[in-house]
């Protein structure tokens, strides 16, 4: 797993660690991994821009622009708040026959120093209206100016960098917001840094969670999966679920529900009833997507959260625990329940999302003792005992009709073979990105194609030695 550590845990390891080092130290070694890596991205071109803001963001930008030109690289600075620019940086850079001009023109790669770690509200305008004309690609130090280092937010003009450098440790932004390929320089700061903010789950974290069947196993002792989703009008929903549901695991699928007809005709391995009733025994329930809101449909939501086993309500099931909180009494709060709203949905079961998408999700977590995943281009999963993971969506591709239905089977399947919730959303947000990206290659897909690469995900994530 990768931490991620917020500005105000990220600062006070610094101060630590600048206490024992000699003054300056750890800026040149940032500095030093900065130019390391514009020289990377130069490939053999030689000139380079800085933009240089009034902290020690600007300070490592003057400092990288200083080894640059040690390495015959003609590097030019706009000095944004020349008064505040930073001394040593500045005499440094300027001692090596580093320019200072007005705008940075004719360069073939700009350093954006602007603001790092300090930043607060939108970029100021003198700022923006350099980094509007900006005609060059970006490496962006630590962070990319104009986005909130600890939310991901953007109001107003940023820069879209191609690569960020960074040091030390990740922070949020790294996962919240565009940064481009993200770079990490050590410069000595892990010993002082104690367990992160937020958790991003490498692939071989969820190869090694993803339940595969071993000699004893049996359709049962997998895991039997509920599915109460779809309609009759429309079984779509009830089809990916299911699917979904079935490619995750080898245990068994039970589809409960009006749709029963049509996920028998695709699927054919499914057992389908018309009632939760009729349904049998399951070890987790997947409830909501194209379920409808009415009164047969709430029926179905509070049997399924009376029953005692986990529960992932997605979609409908989400819309009616917000209109009729009532429904909240039919469980039991002990019972692992995950929710999977997106921005809309969250709305109405918990007020706005707002900027920071990472507390959001905390306070409804907290609010429902419920692990709650919040959709987005970086899914937030937050679980009332605290544990957050970010998932990065690296593409757009899920973002179509249908994805929703999918990631929920998904999450029963996992929920159903015994992981824990907030593992088996992170696992499941993962793998679905993945199979987004497989299946796309390029080019827009339904989520039928989505559906079909999760075989293929879950391959790619598997220890090679399995
Ligand atoms: N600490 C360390 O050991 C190490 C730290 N390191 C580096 O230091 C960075 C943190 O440096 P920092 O704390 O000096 O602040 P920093 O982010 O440069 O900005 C502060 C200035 O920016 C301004 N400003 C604020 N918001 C703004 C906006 N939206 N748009 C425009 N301007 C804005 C504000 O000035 P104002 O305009 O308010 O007068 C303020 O003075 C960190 O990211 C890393 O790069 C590395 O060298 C490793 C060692
Ligand atoms: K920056």
């Amino acid at each position: 797993m990768r931490g991620l550590w917020t500005t105000e845990r990220v600062k006070a390891a610094e101060e630590r660690v600048m206490a024992r080092v000699p003054e300056g130290a750890l800026m040149r070694r940032a500095a030093f991994g900065v130019a390391t890596v514009a020289l990377e991205v130069l490939a053999g071109r030689r000139r380079v821009g800085l933009l240089v803001g009034a902290g020690n963001n600007g300070g490592d930008a003057l400092w990288a622009g200083y080894f640059l030109r040690r390495r015959g690289v003609a590097v030019s600075a706009v000095l944004l708040n020349p008064a505040k620019a930073h001394a040593a940086g500045l005499a440094a850079f300027r001692r090596v026959g580093g320019r200072v001009v007005e705008r940075l023109t004719g360069v073939d790669l700009v350093i954006d120093g602007i603001v790092g770690l300090s930043a607060r509200g939108p970029l100021r305008p003198d700022a923006a209206e350099h980094v509007a004309h900006l005609d060059a690609p970006v490496l962006s130090v630590d962070l990319p100016s104009g986005v909130d280092p600890d939310t991901g937010a953007v109001r107003g003009p940023h820069v879209r960098p191609a690569v960020t450098v960074t040091f030390g440790c990740l922070k949020p932004v790294h996962a919240l917001a565009d940064c481009g390929e993200v770079r990490l320089v050590d410069i000595g700061l892990t010993p002082e840094l104690a367990g992160p903010d937020l958790l991003e789950l490498e692939v071989s974290d969820v190869g090694a969670a993803w339940p595969v069947p071993g000699p004893t196993d049996d359709k049962y002792t997998q895991g039997v999966t509920g599915i109460a989703a779809g309609s009759a009008t429309y079984p779509g929903a009830a089809v990916l679920a299911t699917g979904a549901a079935l490619l995750a695991t080898s245990g068994m699928v039970r589809y409960a529900g009006a749709a029963a007809e049509g996920v028998r005709a695709r699927w054919p391995e499914a057992i389908c009833t018309g009632t939760i009733t009729d349904a049998g025994r399951v070890q987790s329930w997947v409830v909501g997507p194209g379920l409808g809101t009415g009164l047969g449909a709430e029926a179905v939501l509070r049997s399924v959260l009376e029953v005692g086993v986990p529960v992932c309500a997605d979609a409908d099931a989400i819309t009616m625990l917000a209109n009729n909180p009532d429904l909240w009494d039919a469980r039991d709060p002990d019972t692992p329940l995950v929710l999977t709203p997106h921005d809309r949905e969250y709305e109405r079961l918990a007020g706005e999302v707002g900027d920071d998408r990472v507390a959001a999700a905390k306070r409804a977590a907290d609010k429902f003792a419920a692990v709650v995943l919040l959709k987005g281009h970086t899914t937030v999963i937050a679980s009332p005992d605290g544990r957050v993971l970010v998932n990065r969506a690296r593409s757009s591709w899920a973002a179509t009709a249908g994805s929703g239905d999918v990631l929920s089977g998904l999450i029963g399947a996992l929920l159903a073979a015994g992981l824990d919730p907030l593992l088996a959303a992170g696992c499941a947000a993962r793998v679905h990105v993945l199979a987004a990206e497989l299946a796309a290659d390029g080019a827009p897909i339904p989520a039928t194609s989505l559906l079909a690469a999760v075989p293929d995900a879950i391959r790619a994530v598997r220890p090679l030695t399995a």
